[in-house]
C-alpha cells in the first residue's frame, strides 16, 4: 500500500560530475514508501548514477540521498536497507539456487532453521521452489532472474533497486515477468525503484514515473499524467507517439503554428512568456471524419503511407510545415484509403492539443 505522507527515498538538490562532465544536474526526487517507482530516458541519461547513489555504490558531487528522512550520505551500501537487482542476474555460478537465496541470511548468522523455510517462501513467491538443488546454469534467463529476485528480497529491504532486470530477456518472457514483478511488488509491499529505457514497460509497471534526458529531470506523474499532459516536448516524444508541431500562442488558448495551422488548445497559463510552444497530440487522437462536433480543430496535410500493425494500422501525413503526422486507426473506424499525396483534412478536439514547452538539454 503507498504511503503518501513518508518518503523512503529522497534526492535533494543533487548533482553527480564526473571530471567536468555533469551527469546529474540538480536532481530533486521523492519516492513514497510502497510504491512502484519507474525511471526512465533515453542511454546515458544518468538512470544507473541516480541508482547507485540510491544504493551506496556512488556519491552526489552536491546535495544529498535521504532514505527515511535520514541522510545516509556517510552510510556504506551494506548498512543501507536497501538491496539491487542487476540485469546480468548475479549469481554465485558454484551455489545452487537454494544456496544462493540462502546466503544473504547465512552472513548474518540466521539460524538453519529459519534459513531454510525463509528460502523456501522466498522462491515460493517467485514459482521457483522446484529448483531448490539446480545450480544457475541450468536455468534460463527467465528462471535466473527469479532466483535473483528471491535472493534479493529475502532480508526484506526496504527498497529494492532493479537495473533493467529485464533487458536481456526475450519479448514473451519479458511479458511473463513484467507481470510476476508486479504482482511480487504488491505482495511484498517493498518499495521497488525500477530503470528502464522502455517507455511501455515503465507505463505498464509503475505506480509513477520519471522521466530524465541528459542528467535532467523533466517530469514526474503517474502513466497516466506523463502520457496524456506531458510537460516538455522530450517527454510527450519519448513517451509513446506524439505529433509536435512547433509555433506560438497567441492567447490562453489559441496556438498558431509556424505554417499557419491555428487551433484551440486546452489551457496553459504558465507559458505565456515562452517564444515557442509545441502543442502535442497523439496519434489516436485525430480523427478523419469531422461528425463529431467537439473536432473543431482542423489539420490540413497530404497522405504519405500507411503501416499496418495487426490490431490497428497508422497512417502518416504531412502537414504544410513539412512535420510528419501519425494518426492511428483503430480496425473498427472504416478502412477508408488513401492515395499518395492525396490532400485530407483531420480533426482533433481542443483537450487533445496538450501544449508542452520546448526544452533543451
Ligand atoms: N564512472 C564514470 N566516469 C565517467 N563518466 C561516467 C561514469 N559513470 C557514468 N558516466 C557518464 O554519466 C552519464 C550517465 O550514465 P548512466 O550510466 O547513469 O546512464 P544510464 O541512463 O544508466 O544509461 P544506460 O541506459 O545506457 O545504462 C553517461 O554519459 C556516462 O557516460
Amino acid at each position: 500500500m503507498i504511503n503518501q505522507e513518508q518518503a523512503v527515498v529522497e534526492l535533494r538538490q543533487v548533482s553527480k560530475r564526473f571530471g567536468n562532465y555533469e551527469a546529474i544536474k540538480d536532481l530533486n526526487l521523492s519516492i513514497r514508501r510502497g510504491e512502484f517507482f519507474s525511471i526512465v530516458g533515453p542511454s546515458g541519461c544518468g538512470k544507473t548514477t541516480t541508482l547507485k547513489m540510491i544504493a551506496g555504490f556512488d556519491h552526489a558531487t552536491e546535495g544529498a540521498v535521504y532514505l527515511s528522512g535520514t541522510s545516509a550520505n556517510h552510510i556504506p551500501p551494506y548498512k543501507r536497507n536497501v538491496n539491487t537487482v542487476f540485469q546480468n542476474y548475479a549469481l554465485f555460478p558454484h551455489m545452487t539456487v537454494y544456496d544462493n537465496v540462502a546466503y544473504p541470511l547465512k552472513l548474518r548468522k540466521v539460524p538453519k532453521n529459519e534459513i531454510r523455510s525463509r528460502v523456501i517462501e522466498s522462491l515460493k513467491m517467485v514459482s521457483m521452489d522446484q529448483f531448490l538443488d539446480r545450480s544457475p546454469n541450468q536455468l534460463s534467463g527467465g528462471q535466473k532472474q527469479r532466483v535473483a529476485l528471491a535472493r534479493a528480497l529475502i532480508s526484506k529491504p526496504e527498497v529494492l533497486l532493479l537495473d533493467e532486470p529485464l533487458s536481456a530477456l526475450d519479448f514473451h518472457l519479458r511479458q511473463e515477468m513484467q507481470r510476476v514483478l508486479k504482482h511480487l511488488q504488491r505482495e511484498v509491499d517493498i518499495t521497488f525503484v525500477y530503470i528502464t529505457h522502455d517507455q511501455g514497460e515503465a507505463l505498464s509497471l509503475s505506480d509513477r514515473i520519471a522521466v530524465m534526458k541528459n542528467g535532467v529531470l523533466h517530469q514526474v506523474g503517474s502513466p497516466e499524467e506523463i502520457y496524456e499532459m506531458p510537460q516538455t516536448s522530450f517527454v510527450a516524444g519519448f513517451i509513446g507517439k506524439s505529433n509536435l508541431i512547433k509555433g506560438r500562442m497567441e492567447g490562453p488558448t489559441r496556438f498558431v503554428s509556424d505554417a499557419g495551422l491555428q487551433a484551440m488548445t486546452n489551457e496553459a497559463s504558465n507559458l505565456s512568456g515562452e517564444p515557442h510552444v509545441y502543442i502535442s497530440v497523439r496519434p489516436e487522437k485525430l480523427r478523419i471524419s469531422k461528425d463529431d462536433e467537439r473536432y473543431v480543430n482542423r489539420l490540413s496535410a497530404v497522405f504519405v503511407e500507411e503501416t499496418y500493425y495487426g490490431a490497428d494500422r497508422e497512417l502518416t501525413f504531412r502537414e504544410a510545415g513539412g512535420t510528419h503526422i501519425l494518426m492511428k486507426q483503430q480496425k473498427d473506424d472504416g478502412n477508408v484509403k488513401f492515395s499518395e499525396g492525396e490532400s485530407v483534412d483531420l480533426f482533433f478536439r481542443p483537450e487533445d492539443a496538450v501544449i508542452v514547452k520546448e526544452w533543451r538539454s
